[in-house]
């Protein structure tokens, strides 16, 4: 509630605007009720001809206009209101996203994230083209009409005084059980999108075991449990309208009853004050009614604005890069790693104080069983991650000192599965060098050189062939080859490599090899290792294990010093390729 007032606290304009159109539709409602009130008493009272009352009906004609023009305009200020709060809202959630894409990214829950930005926020919308504007209309125009009916029949404005207050007092009752109800709503609107895109994304999976239909049951519970909410929600929309409309009928019947009353009985009152009295009652009512509606509508823009405010509140620590050029003498930086320690989060894995050394144009091995840290260990050399302590130095500066072009320019990553975008073979070889002319020499050498030359050549439109989504899809091996082209490309002087664990087949196992070696010559490599042969090949392996750096060396010192890594070993001999 507190933020949406503040954004409507920061619109002063729009609520001087709104204040002043709900002022005119007050005065309007009220020279409206006494011009029908002086006509009818003409016509049927005192008998006059339609045409004496010409002027008044002109004028009434003028008032409904006036009023029904200043009512759209109203309506329109509150709409104009809604459409800068949730694009505030929108803004925040997307600068939240892309300051730390990469930890958002990591994070998952696309879903969410995805629903969040735009159903959720779409959920604003009631409160600031409802709510708001329905509040200052029915404060201002209400008091106007109270002070209108007191001035023509003080007993008639007690009922008013007496019986008015229900409604906010109901609205507040209300109000409580559907907040909590809303949030609910919301809660199962974001997890359906979730549990959804996560079947979408790993809809193979589900059907090689056979798990299809049992996902299209829990989509369907998920989706149910959301029905099941917003019917909730309409529940008590329903029983506020019918407790709303009670209360306005209860309040309309006792003052008829007292006009009726003193006009007929006790004849204490003119036919001018009661017809006037009798016009107004319903006014009255029914902008407090419709307050008490736009209010149950605002509730849940209160829920969705906590839900926002939120996941806004989760921040991550921002990564924030210097801007120190990275030396422009030819060959990699020296690497240190002092006392590095990173965490997913309490409770989750956690690498723990982590020291090494690593000199230009050395061969870096991170070796450790399955879960011990070795890729998380890769993304904080990579600068992707934030460390809770420690650094990485390179050249003896902390890596967040250097300029992010710089650092990434210098670098490439290749994962285990290189990601493929959607676009050209060429499109996708380019992002390597991006804003560069390439010409066609270099892109046959490239190709030659990840070993793409003789697929290029079956395929019809050569580099042009449109792969990723929407185009052909390529196999483990040929990713894995279209990211060693974007790294002979690129020509980095730090390459990170994440080895694949899966078995290549044979031609891209020897082009890795050969490629790797090749690209050693000018770079520092750094690789989660797998293979027997680049851990042998390695100047210092570093033996993780459950995220502590357990021994650091070389193959032969690691094998008489570390036992573990011995075991290990060991263990995997038959599984690596050697
Ligand atoms: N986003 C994340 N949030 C929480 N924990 C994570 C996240 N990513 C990875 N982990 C956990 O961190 C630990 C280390 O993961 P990491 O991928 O670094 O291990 P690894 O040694 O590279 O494993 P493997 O050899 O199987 O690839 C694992 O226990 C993993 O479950």
């Amino acid at each position: 509630m507190k933020q949406l007032k503040d954004i409507a606290k920061k619109h002063k304009k729009d609520t001087y605007s709104l204040s002043f159109t709900a002022f005119v539709i007050g005065a309007m409602t009220v020279t409206q009720a006494l011009l029908i009130v002086s006509i009818v008493m003409l016509i049927f009272l005192e008998e006059k001809s339609f045409s004496a009352v010409t002027s008044q009906l002109a004028t009434l004609l003028v008032v409904f206009s006036l009023r029904g023009g200043f009512s759209y305009i109203h309506g329109k200020i509150g709409i104009g209101m809604a459409s800068k709060a949730k694009n505030h809202f929108r803004k925040s959630l997307i600068t939240q996203y892309t300051n730390n894409p990469i930890q958002t990214s990591i994070k998952g829950q696309s879903g969410k994230r995805v629903t969040l930005v735009t159903d959720v926020v779409d959920e604003i919308d009631p409160y600031f083209s409802k709510y708001y504007p329905q509040r200052i209309l029915s404060s201002i125009v209400s008091l106007m009409l109270l002070a209108a009916v007191f001035w023509q029949n003080w007993v008639s404005g007690v009922i008013m005084l007496v019986t008015a207050p229900l409604i906010p007092i109901f609205m507040i009752i209300i109000g409580k059980k559907t907040e909590k109800k809303a949030i609910q709503q919301l809660e199962k609107l974001t997890s359906l999108a979730g549990k959804f895109l996560d079947s979408l994304q790993g809809l193979i999976t589900l059907k090689l075991f056979g798990k299809g239909r049992e996902e299209a049951a829990a989509i369907k519970k998920s989706s149910m449990e959301y029905r099941t909410a917003t019917m909730d929600v309409l529940k008590f929309a329903f029983l506020s309208s019918l407790v709303l409309e009670l209360i306005s009928m209860l309040g309309i019947a006792l003052i008829s009853l007292e006009v009726g009353l003193r006009l007929v009985v006790y004849q204490n009152i003119s036919f001018f004050a009661a017809f006037f009295v009798l016009a107004i009652a319903p006014e009255f009512y029914k902008t407090l009614k419709d307050v008490g509606s736009a209010f149950h509508a605002g509730k849940g823009s209160i829920a969705a604005a906590q839900k926002i405010v939120d996941e806004l509140e989760e921040s991550d620590q921002i990564i924030q890069w210097g801007n120190e050029q990275l030396s422009q003498a030819a060959g990699p930086p020296s690497i240190r790693l002092n006392n590095l320690s990173f965490t997913y989060g309490e409770d989750h894995f956690s690498l723990e104080g982590i020291d090494a050394a690593f000199d230009p144009y050395s061969q870096i091995a991170i070796v450790g069983p399955s879960g011990s840290g070795k890729t998380s260990l890769l993304h904080l050399i990579a600068g992707m991650y934030l460390p809770s302590t420690g650094e990485v130095l390179i050249n003896n500066q902390s890596l967040f000192n250097y300029d992010e072009g710089e650092w990434f320019d210098k670098l490439i990553y290749i994962s285990q599965d290189p990601y493929i975008f959607s676009g050209t073979i060429k499109d996708n070889i380019l992002i390597a060098c991006p804003g560069k002319n390439i010409s066609q020499e270099v892109l046959t050498y490239v190709l030659e050189k990840a070993g793409l030359t003789e697929l290029i050549g079956q395929l019809e439109d050569g580099t042009n062939t449109l792969i990723g989504e929407g185009g052909r899809g390529l196999s483990g091996g040929e990713r894995q080859r279209i990211a060693l082209a974007r790294a002979f490309l690129k020509r980095p002087s730090i390459i990170l490599f994440d080895e694949p664990t899966v078995g290549l087949d044979l031609y891209t196992e020897s082009i890795l090899q050969e490629s790797i070696k090749e690209l050693a010559q000018n770079a520092t490599i750094i690789t989660v290792a797998h293979r027997l042969h680049t851990i042998k090949q390695a100047d210092c392996i570093l033996y993780l294990e459950k995220g502590t750096l357990i021994g650091k060396g070389t193959h032969q010192e690691l094998i008489e010093n570390t036992k573990d890594y011995l075991t290990m070993l060991e263990e995997q001999q038959g599984g690596i390729a050697g």
